[in-house]
């Protein structure tokens, strides 16, 4: 952990990769075996403390956060000091050499560190990643873009990055309708809820146990009562859960120690599903943030998703401060809101 505190708010990669051979599409990356997504994740310097899957990927809580692996795709969300862009050149060689797999494109996203100064390079600056990116990323991920998109605060801005070749690969359906990816990050939690994620002195629960209750108590089990959860309490505090629901997941994780308290929710969804609310009722529900951002991921971003964030949010409480938009060649759009509370707390 740094010296200052430990930062909660994580770094996300998202690759996705093309393959000519039926018999390796069908599973993929899944077929990596164990050992191969070990040496990634010690490039990265984090370990799998918990995995579950289902028929459509597998999904792992990472002693910093959490990795999915899909037949395709892999998204890792890692927190702290962890270096997850040492990942990208293990991920591409293993893909190729033993999956006959080739990278098609690749999203990098984070928040605004609330430590800086203690992140090991490449992640020293948004510059030190963005050339990082663009020297290790192969040359077919010919469209390539990379914004700070703000907000009225300094302190709270969105990292995009994005490189894509022209197959159009990453783009995702459920049943015909388009996907997106909702990232929620929450800071200055209520203390006194923040406080549910605290194990007590010698419980002696294992951290599978710890985090079911959690997950119990808190009213997590709740956002999506489908889901197959995944959980760990880590010890003394520190929360983490995935949520499986056929090929969507869900992720929760969070750092509740005063001072730099922090919250992560993040899934995808289905424009077409009306569950936008229920969500973020709940969310906010369970940690109360004095400040909260919402970015959205997706092809199309005319549908006004923020719209209904926004009105999610303030019907409980929060105040939209800022709605920024931004498009990625080939990639897609952007959409990053940000709120704070409206009451003193
Ligand atoms: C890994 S979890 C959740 C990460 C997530 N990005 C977040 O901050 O919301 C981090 C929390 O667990 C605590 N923690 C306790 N032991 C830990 C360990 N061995 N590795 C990582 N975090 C640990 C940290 O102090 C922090 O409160």
């Amino acid at each position: 952990m740094a010296v200052s505190g430990f930062e909660g708010f994580e770094k996300r990669l998202e690759l996705h990769f093309f393959g000519d051979d039926p018999t390796f599409i069908q599973m993929g990356l899944r077929k990596l075996d164990f050992d191969s997504l070990q040496q990634v994740l010690k490039a990265v310097q984090c370990t799998v403390v918990s995995a579950v899957g289902n028929a459509y990927f597998d999904a792992y809580v990472l002693s910093e956060s959490s990795l999915f692996v899909y037949p395709t795709k892999i998204i890792i969300k890692t927190c702290g000091t962890t270096q997850l862009l040492k990942s990208i050149c293990p991920l591409i060689y293993y893909a190729h050499h033993h999956l006959g797999l080739t990278l098609c494109s690749c999203r990098y996203t984070r928040g605004s560190f609330i430590f800086p100064m203690s992140q090991p390079f490449p992640h020293t600056s948004f510059k030190d990643e963005v050339t990082y990116l663009e020297e290790t990323l192969p040359a077919n991920l010919c469209y390539r873009k990379a914004s700070i998109m703000p907000s009225k605060s300094a302190s709270h801005s969105w990292h995009v990055f994005t490189a894509t070749d022209d197959s159009n690969c990453q783009t995702l359906y459920d049943n015909g309708h388009e996907l997106y990816t909702m990232e929620i990050c929450m800071t200055d939690l209520d203390p006194i809820l923040a406080r549910n994620f605290f194990r007590l002195p010698g419980d002696e629960k294992t951290g599978d146990s710890a985090g079911k209750e959690m997950t119990e108590l808190t009213g997590i089990c709740d956002i999506n009562p489908e889901a197959l959860i995944c959980d760990f309490a880590f010890d003394p505090c520190g929360y983490s859960m995935n949520g499986i629901d056929g090929h969507r997941y869900s992720t929760i994780h969070v750092t509740p120690e005063d001072g730099f308290s922090y919250a992560s929710f993040e899934c995808t969804g289905s424009f077409e599903d009306d569950v936008v609310y229920h969500i973020m009722r709940k969310v906010i529900q369970i940690f109360r943030p004095g400040t909260m951002s919402v970015s959205i991921t997706c092809s199309d971003y005319s549908h006004g998703m923020w719209t209904r964030i926004a009105s999610a949010a303030e019907a409980m409480g929060l105040k939209c401060r800022s709605c920024t938009l931004d498009e990625f060649p080939a990639a897609g759009g952007v959409v990053f809101q940000t709120f704070t509370t409206r009451r003193k707390k």
